[in-house]
């Protein structure tokens, strides 16, 4: 499938480009290829798709592509109207100028697929004509058809291949600043394990040295026993050769007693640094996610970023500290083991070494297939969180549509990508583990072979104990060399996998604070919108078109409309969850943008649909987020919310504000839990107050409750904070001091309640006679069903 598009249409396209995707571009893709105009040309080529996208680049470096340095970035593209403007999908764009490849995949699994087989076309190429930096070329969708494999594809798909593994340095290093911050640690758990490694290699020695004396020993024993005539001299020899004995036995044992202690001490210590390494690499991801603004939210599953937070935290812990350990114990062996060896015996010690390079080829292999499949293990990790954590907290809807048997089958699908991918890994360590048994038990033959001959050769080259110390350090060879291997590939494994943390922590957030931004502010509630134009980040749709409005201290304004028609992303764009593409909101005279962050988000209380509790009590939920408060200001807001009068009833809240929520406050009502939350955003004393539907998840009998303690506060509070309500039921927001009417991301028409109804076309009129309608028809129908 090749296209052509012409500049002109990219150019018309350019135009509707939105900031940002010229932000995201430059941001995530062309901060590598560090041309502003290049990002221009490549973000308008992803305009107008309607599926999710997966953008990534890569360098070519010659002929080396650099797998590793892949910035994958999920892109959910929103489509366009027009059919004609879509690209067809996915896309590949060559930099020429810069030698880089971008790929636009159109789904996650089309990923791993061999995208670079195609190279781009000169059709493709004849449609940028006039842009002398890229190539653009659609990719191959599978089609039946036959590829065409020539040299140069087959070349590229195999370096792709071969690339996608090798070990990353830079993703290590990151991991291993970890370690460094507990230095003092870090070092003494290695000098143990240097100090461990000694003691165990001392071992062996002593005890050829005690083999050799025995066999001296009997040897003499046997002559003098033979000759009467040297019964005396023989004896004495005996008693001599007795201490020796013994003081060699007591080396033995107290070598022994020091690797047992010192491998003791060395278990311990090394349990509480890899246990404060975790911790650490677990609260920076946290704080760094947290840091993160909405988007990132909503562009990773939960299930993905809990997995990532667990599962290839811990594989990355292990690589920094257990395994690491163990590749500094076995490296430290394997010398020590081929210095003896060489000490012992030259000869015999290089008829041992003579099959390591098959050795080592096979460890390689094995550590790059054993990488390859940690990352795909932990993307399928990665997808069972996600889908465990949708059926749980999805499981009302389960139950209710009967889709148990549907979500088990989703489940076990997966299950099995696992079993398939558990044979591919038994395989892999099958081979290795099998071949470096054989080799450990070909090197004892080896030693047995040759170093028995030379042993029994008539000059005797090896003693009895030699060959023994030889038999025992070479199994220690055997055993520490296979190892390194392992630890390594594990090790790399591991940090295949903490690449999915760094591709995560790369997220660069569109909402920043100015490096002067102030951090304290007193703003009095005055807001103003000026000219706002927004779209959300991940869709190309103008939500809000260039918004208007001042609302003035102390006033209570609603936001009505239509579904969809922008009411929350107003409040949205109040907290600064996401910034606007242009024009600007204010406090007093003041930009939000000149604030800190949290000033500004604790200037304003924000009451959701949902109410969220966290587990705890009722009143660390209500305290939640509020550090300063006194005794009076807890009892206002509890007053004030219609907490306090609730859990006064001491029938059904015997412990009060120490009662326990449970998980999500299932222990409480719809309208309990929502009436906490109010008091917890009326606690922050905040100047704005913003009500998002706050009652309409509310049955009948919550919703009267809660209205009347929202009432109940504007009415006495409302000169000094301004109140932001939006309300699908117009019965609640008669009273408000203004309601302002939104439809398709404009303020369609503004007032009072009396002067919208007076306005005989206007929406709001509308809305209400739809409502009454609504009202009239439902009692029409009970009236009806109470008649039958
Ligand atoms: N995170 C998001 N990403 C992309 N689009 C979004 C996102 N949130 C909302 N939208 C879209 O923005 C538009 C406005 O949404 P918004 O929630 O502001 O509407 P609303 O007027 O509050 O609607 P409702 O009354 O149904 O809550 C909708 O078309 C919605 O699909």
């Amino acid at each position: 499938m090749n296209i052509t598009i012409s500049i002109k249409s990219i150019e018309n396209r350019m135009e509707s480009l939105n900031n940002f995707f010229m932000l995201k571009m430059q941001n995530k893709l062309l901060d590598k290829v560090q041309e502003e105009n290049a990002a221009n040309k490549m973000s308008k080529l992803f305009k107008g798709n309607q599926n999710d996208y997966y953008v990534s680049m890569k360098e070519e470096d010659g002929h080396q592509i650099e797998m590793n340095k892949i910035q994958r970035k999920k892109v959910f593209l929103s489509g366009s109207e027009d059919e004609e403007e879509r690209l067809p999908t996915p896309t590949l764009i060559v930099n020429k100028e810069e030698n880089k490849q971008i790929q636009v995949y159109q789904n996650q699994e089309n990923r791993n697929s061999d995208i670079l087989d195609e190279v781009p076309t000169q059709e493709n190429i004849d449609g940028l004509n006039g842009s002398p930096q890229f190539e653009l070329s659609p990719l191959s969708i599978p089609t039946g058809k036959k590829k065409s494999k020539t040299k140069k594809n087959k070349l590229k798909k195999k370096k792709v291949k071969h690339q996608a593994l090798p070990f990353n340095w830079n993703t290590y290093k990151f991991l291993l600043h970890y370690p460094l911050q507990h230095l003092k640690l870090t070092i003494l758990v290695n000098v143990l394990i240097v100090l461990s490694a000694v003691a165990q290699m001392l071992l062996p020695w002593i005890l050829g040295r005690l083999i050799d004396e025995i066999t001296k020993n009997v040897e003499q024993a046997q002559q003098s026993g033979s000759n009467p005539e040297n019964n005396n001299k023989g004896s004495q020899n005996v008693v001599i050769d007795e201490e020796l004995h013994s003081t060699l036995s007591k080396q033995f044992l107290y070598v022994l007693i020091a690797y047992t202690i010192l491998s003791l001490v060395r278990a311990f210590i090394n349990q509480i640094w890899q246990e404060m390494i975790y911790n650490d690499m677990r609260e920076d991801v946290l704080k760094s996610f947290l840091s993160f603004d909405l988007t990132f939210f909503h562009t990773y599953r939960n299930g993905e970023i809990i997995s990532r937070m667990t599962n290839d935290l811990q594989s990355a812990k292990s690589a920094v500290s257990g395994n690491i350990i163990l590749l500094i114990r076995n490296c430290c062996l394997t010398i020590f083991n081929i210095i003896i060896l060489f000490a012992l015996s030259w000869k015999v010690t290089l008829a041992i070494l003579a099959p390591m390079p098959i050795f080592i080829v096979l460890g390689t292999i094995h550590t790059k297939m054993a990488k390859k499949f940690e990352k795909l293990g932990q993307e399928y990790q990665a997808k069972l969180t996600t889908l465990a954590d949708e059926i749980v907290s999805g499981v009302v809807t389960v139950k209710s549509f009967c889709t148990e048997e549907f979500e088990i089958k989703k489940f076990h699908k997966q299950l099995d990508l696992n079993i398939k991918l558990a044979q591919k890994r038994g395989v892999n360590t099958g081979c290795y583990q099998a071949s470096s048994a054989l080799f450990t038990q070909l090197g004892s033959l080896i030693v047995l072979w040759y170093g028995g001959k030379l042993a029994m050769n008539s000059s005797a080259e090896l003693s009895a104990g030699d060959l023994t110390t030889i038999i025992l350090y070479s199994l220690q060879l055997s055993s520490s060399s296979s190892d390194i291997s392992e630890s390594f590939a594990k090790i790399v494994s591991a940090t295949g996998a903490f690449e999915g943390v760094l591709d995560m922590l790369k997220w660069e957030s569109l909402v920043k604070e100015a490096p002067d931004a102030i951090d304290h502010i007193t703003p009095t509630g005055e807001i103003q919108f000026k000219k706002v134009v927004f779209s959300y980040p991940n869709s190309q749709v103008q939500v809000l078109k260039g918004i208007s409005l001042k609302i003035t201290k102390g006033e209570y304004v609603a936001f009505v409309g239509p579904s969809g028609s922008g009411k929350s992303t107003i409040m949205h764009l109040l907290e600064r969850f996401y910034d606007p593409q242009s024009g600007s909101i204010y406090f007093d005279d003041m930009n939000i943008k000149q604030f800190k962050l949290k000033a500004l988000r604790k200037s304003i209380g924000l009451v959701s649909q949902d109410p969220v509790l966290f587990e705890g009590t009722i009143e660390t939920n209500i305290v939640y987020g509020t550090e300063n408060y006194t005794k009076d200001d807890f009892e206002w807001a509890t007053k004030a919310a219609g907490v306090w009068q609730f859990v006064s009833d001491k029938f059904k809240f015997p412990h009060g504000f120490d009662t326990f929520v449970g998980e999500h406050g299932y222990t409480l009502s719809g309208g309990q839990k929502q009436r906490i939350v109010i008091a917890r955003a009326l606690l922050k004393r905040p100047k704005i107050l913003i009500f998002d539907e706050a009652t309409s998840a509310l049955d009948a009998e919550s919703e009267f409750q809660v209205q009347s303690a929202i009432d109940e506060l504007i009415q006495k509070g409302s000169k000094n904070i301004t109140v932001l309500v939006i309300a699908h039921r117009l019965s609640t927001i008669v009273n408000c001091n203004r309601i302002i009417v939104l439809q398709n991301g404009v303020v369609a028409e503004q007032g009072t309640h009396q002067e919208l109804l007076n306005n005989p076309d206007g929406i709001y009129r509308q809305l209400v006679e739809r409502q009454i309608s609504g009202v009239i028809d439902s009692k029409d129908n009970d009236g009806d069903s109470e008649a039958q």
